[in-house]
């Protein structure tokens, strides 16, 4: 199978050669830590988890290494741990940082896992790879691609001439077009951070430029070659990294003589109203909001692969309902799946779309069709390459009939009792207590039936017993 992918830098879908078919090696720019995550950061998540399957697919479970850092340096971390400082919390404001990077990355392992992505091979914390920044920022000024200036040191954009190339500006149009801020210790406007000092009162490391914490797009390029080497395969991000995030990794590694990423990748962005969805714009919901309100992990993933990930997209109820509805449908096929389900082979037509630029639409369409056919090993197996079928049977689609039984016997037992006595009372409050749990309640003469609704919850359920 031919793997082809469109790669940002020369704007064309390209077979997918790896360096070393042994070692495919992938990283993707992972969150800040400093708050949970909302739906648009997921994207990325599923578009490169769909990638990280098809590559372990392609070239085997121990032969691709997928890297994915977490940004844990950042002013709005320090910000919560001086609140909870000044609202007297106990600890030093350093233990207070990590405590607050601590619980945004279980969120965030939290809520990635509900969608169904695997853990990526290694997840470095850009504070574990303090001393592979600092040496990276000596390099690049002992190679006159740097220097430094009042306890800063600053990459001179100007001194590589393959600046731009990957957003396809000049260096002049960004000049003119971007946010550059000038301050007195830049040679060049466009000249950007490695290094910048730390105030007293917050974290820093020691250097040769003074006590300070590295810039951000730093920490990507020397965690990637500490992990990856001098060359891997794949760079992935949202597109919105692109400038100037992607553009000055590539500036720095390349400066250091690394040969970096041979291919780019980069997702469209979940919109609202036709923005994207950010925090700074405040049109974001969480993750975790939406798992709150019922809905599932696998109906986040089904909305977020139904569209390719080269195309903005937005989330809507419709979505989500047309996804949930044909996912009840494909479980209650696949869960007849015999114990010998994964020993057949793929849909061609299904890995044929993923092979092609990750075409999950066109995947989706022909699960599609292999549910119609209604061959449940066939289906489940191409079910789990999608990701959809992690940890067996989700409780919210479970339509085996045995599960509601002893409920359906309970309030049919109410009911006859309430036919004698002319109270309902008991028997409308477990109705309710159902409804409330998101069960659908049907009654005719003689029979109780109960189905799953929109937001079953199981706990809930089994408080009833
Ligand atoms: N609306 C979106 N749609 C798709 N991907 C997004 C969106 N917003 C952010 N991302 C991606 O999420 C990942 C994590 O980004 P990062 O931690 O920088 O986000 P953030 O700063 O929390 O978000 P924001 O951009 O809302 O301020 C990046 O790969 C980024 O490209
Ligand atoms: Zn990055």
């Amino acid at each position: 199978m031919t793997i082809q992918l469109y790669n940002t830098k020369t704007r064309t879908k390209e077979p997918f050669t790896p360096i070393d078919p042994e070692n495919v090696r992938m990283y993707v720019c992972g969150p800040t830590v400093y708050d949970r995550a909302h739906l648009g950061n997921a994207r990325p998540v599923l578009v490169f988890d769909i990638l990280y399957r098809l590559l372990r697919h392609e070239y085997g479970e121990n032969a691709v290494t997928y890297v994915r850092n977490f940004t844990d340096v950042d002013d709005r971390i320090n910000e919560t741990a001086q609140k909870r400082k000044a609202a007297g919390a106990t600890g030093t404001l350093e233990a207070l940082i990590r405590e607050r990077s601590d619980e945004t990355i279980r969120w965030y392992h939290d809520d990635m896992d509900a969608l169904g992505a695997l853990r990526p091979t290694h997840e470095p914390r850009a504070t574990a790879f303090i001393a592979q920044m600092i040496a990276m920022i000596e390099d690049l000024i002992d190679k006159g691609h740097a220097y430094a200036k009042d306890g800063h040191a600053l990459f001179r954009v100007r001194s590589y001439t393959e600046y731009g190339k990957l957003s396809g500006r000049s260096v002049d149009d960004m000049i003119a077009g971007a946010r550059v801020e000038v301050a007195p210790f830049k040679e060049d406007p466009m000249d950007f951070v490695l290094w910048k000092p730390s105030t007293d009162d917050l974290p820093g490391w020691d250097s040769p430029w003074g006590r300070g914490r590295p810039g951000w797009h730093i920490e990507c390029s020397a965690m990637a070659h500490e992990l990856l080497g001098e060359s891997f395969d794949i760079h992935g991000g949202g597109i919105d990294l692109q400038f100037p995030h992607h553009e000055n990794e590539i500036a720095q590694s390349k400066c250091a003589g690394h040969g970096f990423a041979n291919v780019w990748l980069h997702n469209e962005m979940l919109q609202v109203e036709g923005k994207k969805m950010s925090k700074s714009l405040g049109n974001f919901f969480t993750v975790r909001d939406l798992l709150n309100q019922g809905v599932p992990g696998e109906v986040i993933r089904f909305v977020m692969l139904s569209t390719h990930y080269r195309k903005p997209m937005d989330w809507t109820e419709k979505k989500r309902d047309e996804a949930e509805a044909t996912l009840r449908k494909w479980f209650a096929i696949a869960e007849n799946a015999g114990i010998l389900w994964n020993e057949g082979s793929l849909d061609p037509e299904l890995m044929n779309a993923l092979a092609d630029d990750l075409n999950t639409p066109r995947a989706i369409t022909a699960c599609h069709r292999l549910a119609n056919a209604g061959d449940p090993d066939e289906l489940r197996r191409n079910m789990e390459i999608l990701g959809f079928y992690q940890k067996g049977l989700p409780a919210w689609a479970d339509t085996s009939a045995t599960h509601f039984t002893q409920y359906e016997e309970k309030l049919n037992n109410l009911r006859n009792i309430a036919k004698q006595t002319k109270n309902y009372t008991a028997v409308d409050d477990m109705k309710a207590a159902l409804i409330a749990a998101g069960v659908e309640v049907k009654m005719d003469k003689e029979n109780v039936y109960l189905f799953i609704g929109r937001g079953f919850d199981p706990e809930k359920l089994k408080a009833l017993q």
